[in-house]
Parts: structure tokens; C-alpha cells; sequence
């Protein structure tokens, strides 16, 4: 298993670190046959897998009940899970409580926290009790009320100018990585060269360290609005309905199930069945 040592080491011979993320067994099973370096358990399973409009109502249990899986069905992968909304912006001793509970229930390997400033504290916390704690900046999508919806930040000089000061910050905190999403990709270029951290990206262009997409997203299943930054790699929802729609038919025409799938009686027990007479 590849450790935070191994992607700062990553960083510098200038290998890319791919993350994914993944809700369940079978999902964290395919990334991890597919040498995916670092799984991410996202809150976005609020969205994707729950159907909420939002990543707000997604609380610890919803997380810990997921990464479970995922721990079960990735084994060898580095496996990072969200601290939801609302769980990390209390008193840092209850911060540390919960994460504890977190990484102890869940196996997982590293914690993601939104944002810096206030949250600086918990992530000094969380790294000296021994927790590694990925930070992420740029749009945080549990603050999306307060950043007036889903949209591209730290475009002017003045974002730019604090965000590469929060991913420094970050750094000292502890953090052994930062997701950066939705920066212009100059911007990206700037933080990673200012960081000896690496940086994953997710709608940040190519100078990230690392890239990060949503599961759901990159395989086109069942994800309603697919955000610019998103390529679909393959078209997973379409052959799930095609599935499901020739499964519908065949049940309704009368040829599913086929004699290959049907469970036989004997002859003879047939014949102590009917005594020998049908
Ligand atoms: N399915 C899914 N994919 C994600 O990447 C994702 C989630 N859910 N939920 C949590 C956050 C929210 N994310 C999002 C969602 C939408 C946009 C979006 O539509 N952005 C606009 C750009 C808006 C602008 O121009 O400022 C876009 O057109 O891509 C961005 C990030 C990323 N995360
Ligand atoms: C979009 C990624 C970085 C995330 O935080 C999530 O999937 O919840
Ligand atoms: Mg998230």
C-alpha cells in the first residue's frame, strides 16, 4: 500500500497521483484493480448514491457506513474519507473525537477537511494525534451556500493571493496533501510549485499533482448535471438501462427465464408425486 511518504516522493519525480472516488465494495474493488494510488470516499455519496441535492445532509454515520465498504473492497489502496458538513467546526477536542471514531470504525487511512482559516486548528489537531488529514480548497462544496453555488474561485488577484496563502498555511497545519477544486489552472501551477505537498485537482487543469474525479461522473452513471471539468470515460448509466430494459422484455414476452436457468426434478419423483397418474 502506497503511504503519504510515497506521494510526496510521487510529487517530486514528477509522477501523477490518480484519485477516485468510491461509495461501495464493487466500486473500490475495479479502482483498486485498476491501481487507482489514493481512493477518496467523498460526501459527494450524498449526491450521487443518496440522490440529495447537496453534500449538507450527508452526516458521520452516512460516512462511516460507506468507507466500510470501500475499506472491505480496496484492501491495498490508500483510502481518504470526508468529514461531512458540520463535523469539524466545533471544539477541536470534539473534532478529534469524531475523527477518531472515524479512522477507527472505518480502517480508513487519512481524513478530508474543507477549508483553512478556522479549520487550521483541526487539522494541527487531528495530524499531531496521528491522523493524516488531506486539506481541500477553492470551491468547498459544504460552503456553497455561503460561495453563492457551485462556482469557479479564486479568480481575481486578491482569491489567488489567499488561497496560495491557505494552501501554505494548510501545509504547516500538517496536511499531507490538498484537493484543489475549480481554480483557474494558472493558479493551480502557482500552489503546487509553492507546496512540497502534493496537490490533487478536480476542475484545476493539468499542474495539479495529482487528479481527482466523482466516480459517478467519469463513468456517465446516473449522475444528473456532469460539471465542464469531467470527462466521461465510459457510459455506465447507458448500458444500465439497456439492461434493465431487456430484462423488463424478456420477462414480459415470456423467454427469461430459459430453460438453462430453470431447477429439475427427477422423473421418478415426479411419478411418487402424481402416483403415477398426472
Ligand atoms: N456528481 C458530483 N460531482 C462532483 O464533482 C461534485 C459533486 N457531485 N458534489 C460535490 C462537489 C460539487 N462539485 C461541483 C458541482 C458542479 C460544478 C459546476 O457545475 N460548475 C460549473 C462552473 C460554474 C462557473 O462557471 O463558475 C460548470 O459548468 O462546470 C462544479 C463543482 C464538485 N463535487
Ligand atoms: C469532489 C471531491 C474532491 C470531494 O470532495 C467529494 O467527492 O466529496
Ligand atoms: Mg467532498
Amino acid at each position: 500500500m502506497k503511504t503519504t511518504s510515497d506521494f510526496l516522493k510521487m510529487k517530486v519525480a514528477g509522477e501523477k497521483i490518480v484519485m477516485l472516488t468510491a461509495y461501495d465494495y464493487p466500486a473500490a474493488k475495479f479502482a483498486e484493480e485498476a491501481n487507482v494510488d489514493m481512493i477518496l470516499v467523498g460526501d459527494s455519496l450524498g449526491m450521487v448514491v443518496l440522490g440529495y441535492d447537496s453534500t449538507m445532509p450527508v452526516t458521520v454515520a452516512d460516512m462511516v457506513h460507506h468507507a466500510k465498504a470501500v475499506r472491505r473492497g480496496a484492501k491495498e489502496t490508500f483510502v481518504v474519507v470526508d468529514m461531512p458538513f458540520g463535523s469539524y467546526h466545533g471544539d477541536v477536542h470534539e473534532t478529534l473525537k469524531t475523527a477518531v471514531s472515524m479512522m477507527q470504525e472505518t480502517g480508513a487511512d487519512a481524513l478530508k477537511l474543507e477549508g483553512a482559516d478556522d479549520v487550521l486548528p483541526a487539522i494541527r489537531k487531528l495530524t499531531s494525534a496521528g491522523i493524516p488529514v488531506v486539506a481541500h480548497l477553492g470551491l468547498l462544496p459544504q460552503s456553497a451556500g455561503v460561495l453563492g453555488g457551485y462556482k469557479v474561485q479564486g479568480k481575481t488577484a486578491e482569491q489567488a493571493t489567499k488561497l496560495i496563502e491557505d494552501a501554505k498555511k494548510c501545509q504547516e497545519a500538517g496536511a499531507c496533501a490538498v484537493v484543489l477544486e475549480c481554480i483557474p489552472h494558472q493558479l493551480t501551477e502557482m500552489v503546487s510549485a509553492n507546496l512540497i505537498i502534493p496537490t490533487i485537482g478536480i476542475g484545476a487543469g493539468v499542474e495539479a499533482d495529482g487528479q481527482v474525479l466523482v466516480y459517478h461522473d467519469m463513468l456517465s452513471y446516473g449522475s444528473h448535471h456532469v460539471p465542464k471539468f469531467v470527462e466521461q470515460f465510459s457510459n455506465m448509466g447507458q448500458e444500465a438501462s439497456h439492461g434493465i430494459a431487456s430484462y423488463v422484455e424478456a420477462v414480459k414476452a415470456g423467454t427469461f427465464p430459459a430453460p438453462k436457468h430453470f431447477f429439475t426434478m427427477k422423473e421418478e419423483t415426479l411419478d411418487q408425486l402424481y402416483g403415477g397418474v398426472k
